[in-house]
């Protein structure tokens, strides 16, 4: 990678927003893919990031559509799991055959299976044409342990810890540059976000993919917040079924998750106020990540013979919730 690479970050909603301005104010060259009124917001009042603690900073920044940026050093795609297969022709145009890709989306990633099978996860890549078009070798697995929410005015607000935790998505796979999870990562350095680069990336998802299928659905059936899921007597049993249940399907494919029960749960508890990006999408009445982070994990369950009844109860309550239709914000 160049001294001063070009960084891309596609989608710029809580998570874009968050992570353009982080590296932006570390000093990296960012242009961020937006489209429609978010790229005009952005084009007028720049990136607006705003801690729990602090005001709003303002980031002037080099919003474009995808078609305007060309190919780039690195793309991070800070895109819904379901808006992912729709947006490959635009991915297309700031991907080329240098590019390193880092996905920042919950749930089981499209490329999941690869490099040993090329059977896609239907779920998030229906058409497999995710799994085609993109090399795993180039591609840096990516975990997000934070938390962000976007308000109408474009202002992301984090709270709490900003973590991402890296690695390749096929172990071993370095090039002529190096290590390119290492080099992603060393991007991070001084901006807020600590990034942590494993070897294993697929241990840490299997931990975040149990927190959100946990908690994501209940947080929309039971309009409740991170810390009333791991606090309420009523919520918890839920909490911690779905879990256990979760973390069978992962030992089934061979995976230990990197965080045992106990410290998911503790973390769950501390995780304050904060409503799941889910909750926030059905306040929006926008579609939610079910794919992503229920559907793709069914799919994975029901390969491996095993069952999940906790988790598809509430998936069934959610999106009975979702038909029914999302309250206004
Ligand atoms: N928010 C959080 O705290 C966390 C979120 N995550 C995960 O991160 C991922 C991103 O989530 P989040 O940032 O919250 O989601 P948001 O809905 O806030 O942002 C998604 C953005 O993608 C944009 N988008 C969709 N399609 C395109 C396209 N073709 N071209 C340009 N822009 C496009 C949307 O714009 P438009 O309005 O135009 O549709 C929107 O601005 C998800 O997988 C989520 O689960 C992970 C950890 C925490
Ligand atoms: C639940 C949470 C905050 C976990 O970090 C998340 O990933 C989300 O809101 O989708």
């Amino acid at each position: 990678m160049s001294a001063n690479p070009r960084l891309c970050v596609f989608g710029a909603g809580a998570v874009g927003t968050l992570v353009a301005a982080r590296l932006a104010d570390a000093g990296g060259q960012v242009t961020v893919i937006a489209r429609g009124a978010r790229l005009r917001q952005l084009g007028e009042r720049g990136l607006q990031l705003r801690s729990a603690s602090g005001a709003a900073a303002r980031l002037p920044v080099a919003a474009r559509a995808a078609a305007e940026a060309g190919p780039q050093d690195v793309v991070f795609v800070a895109l819904k799991g379901g808006d992912i297969p729709a947006a490959l022709p635009e991915l297309l145009q700031v991907v080329g055959p240098q590019t390193r890709l880092v996905p920042l989306v919950n749930g089981i990633p499209w490329w999941y299976r690869q490099p040993l099978s090329s059977r896609p996860v239907a779920a998030v890549d229906p058409q497999g044409a995710l799994a085609a078009a993109f090399d795993p070798r180039r591609i840096v697995g990516a975990v997000l342990f934070l938390t962000s929410a976007m308000d109408a005015e474009g202002v992301a607000t984090v709270q709490g810890a900003e973590r991402i935790v890296l690695g390749p998505v096929v172990p071993g796979a370095e090039n002529d540059a190096g290590d390119d999870a290492a080099q992603v990562g060393a991007l991070f350095a001084g901006s807020g976000i600590d990034a942590a680069v494993v070897p294993d990336i697929r241990a840490d998802l299997w931990a975040k993919v149990a927190l959100n299928l946990a908690t994501n659905p209940l947080s929309v059936v039971a309009d409740a917040t991170l810390e009333q899921q791991f606090r309420s007597d009523a919520l918890l049993p839920v909490v911690s079924a779905v879990l256990d249940e979760t973390v069978a399907v992962a030992r089934a494919h061979g995976v230990e998750p990197r965080l045992t029960r106990e410290r998911m749960l503790e973390i769950g508890a501390r995780a304050g106020p904060f409503y799941t990006s889910m909750a926030q999408d059905h306040r929006r009445g926008v579609p939610l990540e079910l794919g992503a982070i229920c559907l793709s994990v069914f799919e994975l369950a029901a390969e491996a013979g095993v069952a999940m009844p906790v988790a598809r109860a509430v998936y069934d309550l959610c999106r009975f919730r979702a038909a029914a239709g999302g309250a206004a914000a």
